[in-house]
């Protein structure tokens, strides 16, 4: 067996195209002429080097690698404002970075809401040369979940930020792989949809993406979901799945009927194709969470032996109720971490806890997003460069707060509904174990909490546990510190809290933030830093805009 590193080079030019992703004509965000974006493939250990041009002609863009981990990179990351400055039109942007682990990941665009707007892709990382996974399978497919409005980001943005808020509303298309029906339905036949056919040969960017499988064998199905808001419950008519991967993790296989996912999480499942093999089945994903009219996305699980545009036998699976949280709760709880070489126990004990107050609020008007009653207002200069040379005039100096007051009843919309912007950093000690309880709450209107996948960037977390209303330090005692699954997004269910654990080990500034685009976008995140002063060199590109870019310039005048 050899080790050998490979290295992996794509030439990338984003720009902004035509495309039909649920058969509406509209702008997307593209890649070399693609939606979604070309697939990396590499292996674990190996480097991957995306040279990535701006060909968009008036905005600015940065891409983020969602899931892994940038180890000695952390100018990588493509966080607008924390790790980098946004490559600007006409630019060129080289990210290079060792994919460390095998696994299901993805990568998006990290400014503004350009995930929205289509800046997505799928990233698979095989298991290095001579090693194995702990399952085996013959084939796979790789399912990227997306949700999809007709009205432009721009046209979101406006809304999200005027007073009132427009809110955007529920998506009118489910993407698989870029792809979803819009005023039709593939499932039209049987009577269940109050939606016709969809006329669809097979070549349109709208058409679906069917799985074309053998009898008898397994499959692996990486499914990943990068919705800018909607939660999702997948389920494949008459089959059942053995979940084994979550976030680049292994995970203790278990069986089960459907799978909810959120934004920003992946897994891997394993299908045995052991049904009647003289039919097809469907495959859909419906919302959950939030009460959409949005239709399920669908696809067919094509056995080859019959034709793909067979209808199967009976109509699409039902996603159980959006406020099923039982259901939703039940999964989770499943989710145990395998016990394998490359998944680190967690450390019995933490060096700092903080409390994360998520709530939603107002400023002047605005509808904002809140934790600890600070939302997040991001800097011009990036803090990677900021922190690193002390530009200390860059960003908010204040600690954010670690707690909120311990009388806030989070079964209440807030008592105080003003709130406040800030950029402050969580500096944590270098190595030091950090626990996080996300606290939920509720919204601004009375008996509404909703659900937020939160995503953690340059490390992966233990999740200890869920629990119902306020976290007290008795539930420390039902922690999961035995098998707790290792992984880089989490979901804090309506009034509940999730208690997180990970160790500050990688020298960088980290985004941790509410996974639902139009959420971050209204200030849904903190700001985590640990070892700058241990980062050796930072390419200039990634900081030549804001207080930083001024530093490399000598002199007060050019010339
Ligand atoms: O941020 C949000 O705003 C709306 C609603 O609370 C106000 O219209 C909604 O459902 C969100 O998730």
């Amino acid at each position: 067996t050899s080790n050998k590193t490979g290295s992996h080079f794509y030439k990338w030019e984003v720009e902004y195209m035509y495309w039909s992703p649920d058969g509406i004509e509209n702008v997307v965000m593209g890649i070399n002429g693609q939606f979604p974006g070309p697939t990396i493939r590499a292996r674990a250990g190996d480097i991957v080097h995306v040279q990535l041009t701006n060909k968009l002609h008036t905005e600015g863009v940065v891409i983020h690698w969602h899931g892994i981990r940038q180890k000695g990179t952390p100018w990588a990351d493509g966080t607008a404002s924390i790790s980098q400055c946004v490559i600007n039109p006409g630019e060129t942007f080289d990210y290079r970075f060792t994919v460390d682990r095998a696994g299901t990941y993805f990568y998006h665009g990290h400014y503004g809401m350009q995930r929205s707007a289509g800046l997505y892709g799928s990233m698979i990382v095989d298991v290095a040369k001579g090693e194995k996974e702990p399952f085996h399978y013959d084939d796979e497919f790789e399912l990227l979940l997306s949700d999809w409005w007709h009205k432009s980001v721009h046209h979101q943005e406006v809304g999200l930020s005027s007073r009132p808020m427009r809110w955007i509303n529920e998506p009118q298309a489910l993407l698989i792989n870029g792809r979803g029906q819009y005023g039709c339905s593939l499932a039209a036949h049987y009577g269940s949809s109050s939606l016709g056919p969809c006329n669809i040969t097979g070549h349109e960017q709208w058409a679906p993406y069917i799985l074309h499988v053998d009898p008898n064998k397994t499959y692996r199905i990486r499914i990943a979901s990068t919705t800018a808001l909607a939660s999702l419950n997948l389920a494949i008519g008459n089959h059942t799945m053995m979940v084994v991967e979550a976030d680049g993790n292994y995970l203790q296989p278990f069986e089960t009927n459907d799978l909810d996912i959120y934004s920003g999480e992946s897994y891997s499942v394993l299908l045995k194709t052991s049904q009647d093999s003289s039919q097809n089945y469907w495959i859909s994903f419906g919302v959950r969470g939030r009460e959409s009219q949005t239709p399920q996305a669908l696809t067919i699980l094509n056995y080859k032996t019959n034709s793909a545009s067979k209808l199967p036998l009976s109509p699409p699976p039902v996603t159980p109720r959006w406020d099923d949280y039982a259901h939703s709760k039940a999964f989770s709880n499943k989710i145990k971490a395998l016990g394998h070489k490359s998944i680190p126990k967690p450390p019995p004990t933490y060096h700092r806890r903080i409390v994360l107050l998520n709530t939603q609020n107002e400023m002047n008007g605005y509808t904002k997003w809140s934790i600890n009653n600070v939302s997040l207002s991001l800097p011009a200069t990036p803090y990677l460069g900021s922190i690193r040379f002390g530009l200390r005039g860059a960003f908010d100096q204040t600690k954010p707060p670690e707690d909120f007051p311990g009388h806030y009843d989070i079964m209440k919309p807030p008592v105080n509904r003003n709130t406040t912007t800030g950029n402050g950093v969580y500096m944590l000690g270098y190595y030091s174990t950090v626990d996080v309880i996300l606290q939920n709450a509720n919204a601004l209107k009375e008996n509404v909490s909703e659900i937020h996948p939160w995503h953690l960037h340059g490390h992966d977390f233990w999740v200890l546990g869920y629990g119902e209303g306020k976290f007290t330090k008795s539930d420390e005692k039902k922690f999961n510190l035995k098998n707790p699954p290792y992984r880089n997004t989490a979901v804090i269910f309506p009034y509940g809290w999730t208690a997180l654990r990970f160790v500050a080990d990688n020298p960088g500034v980290w985004a941790f933030h509410c996974h639902i685009e139009p959420h971050l976008h209204l200030g849904m995140g903190v700001v985590f830093a640990e070892g700058v002063q241990h980062i050796a060199k930072i390419p200039k590109e990634a900081l030549s805009c804001g207080l930083t870019g001024k530093r490399f310039m000598t002199g007060s005048h050019l010339g």
